[in-house]
């Protein structure tokens, strides 16, 4: 397996005041291409900000993080946005569309943030959003879709700049059963065309989907769950 991500001997500790908060406690990963993983734990587990350092959006306390083989520890604030922009795509839990913005200008605009002609943005953006059966609602403003359709907008958009890697906090959350598991198969259909998915959250019924689960329990990173009473 293809490795796209990795963290060696990383921590996070946040000292606000007299308080010192281990978020993650040292950490050595690997993550993989072709694999839709799950980062799972209670609330104020670590997750999110494991998942903030596997993208480039904060830096550790210390360690080293490689992605796509790069040394991006080393990199300035404006050297790892443009690593975020090119090789990242994002999905949250609220989508983050822009709402006078159609489905299909939504899903342009990154390609259009890094300089693609708008008929080539046009053209790659229908295809993303093919990749996820939202071609009928291309047209429609978000507030003309459902949650789910609103999520996998936000993938195509995720997807559309042929990120190897889509980070996702959260995708399902605001989503009833059958739409989170419509957006979770449309997760996994991408990490088989051989991106690397990760998605992280507290929602155990979301296993069945994962090729890989790693649990974070008080800033600890394991593969193995201690106590499933605390996930909720
Ligand atoms: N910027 C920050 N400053 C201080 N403490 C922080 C900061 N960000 C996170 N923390 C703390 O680090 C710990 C881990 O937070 P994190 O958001 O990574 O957890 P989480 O598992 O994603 O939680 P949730 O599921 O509730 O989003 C928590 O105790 C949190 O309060």
């Amino acid at each position: 397996m293809e490795i796209i991500a990795s963290l060696k001997n990383v921590n996070k500790i946040y000292k606000t005041g007299d308080t010192t908060i281990t978020a993650l406690a040292t950490t050595n990963l690997e993550l993989y291409k072709q694999q839709l993983t799950l980062i799972m734990g209670p609330s104020g587990s670590g997750k999110t900000t494991l998942l903030s350092l596997i993208g480039c959006v904060i830096y550790p306390t210390a360690g080293e993080i490689y992605v796509n083989d790069q040394l991006v520890t080393e990199l300035s604030e404006n050297q790892l946005a443009a690593i975020r922009l090119q090789k990242i795509g994002f999905v949250f839990q609220h989508f983050n569309l822009l709402n006078p913005l159609t489905a299909l200008e939504n899903v342009m605009q990154p390609l259009l943030l890094q300089g693609f002609s708008k008929a080539v943005a046009k053209e790659k953006a229908e295809f993303a959003l093919a990749q996820v059966a939202m071609s009928e609602r291309k047209h429609n403003l978000p507030k003309k879709l459902s949650g789910g359709q609103k999520q996998r907008v936000a993938i195509a958009r995720a997807l559309v700049t042929e990120a190897g890697m889509m980070l996702c906090d959260e995708p399902t959350a605001s989503l009833d059963a059958k739409s989170a598991a419509q957006v979770m198969e449309n997760l996994k259909s991408l990490a088989q065309t051989g991106k690397a998915v990760i998605v992280v959250t507290h929602d155990l019924r979301l296993r069945p989907f994962a090729d890989r689960i790693i649990y974070v329990e008080e800033g600890k990173v394991s593969d193995t769950i201690k106590d499933e009473e605390n996930y909720k």
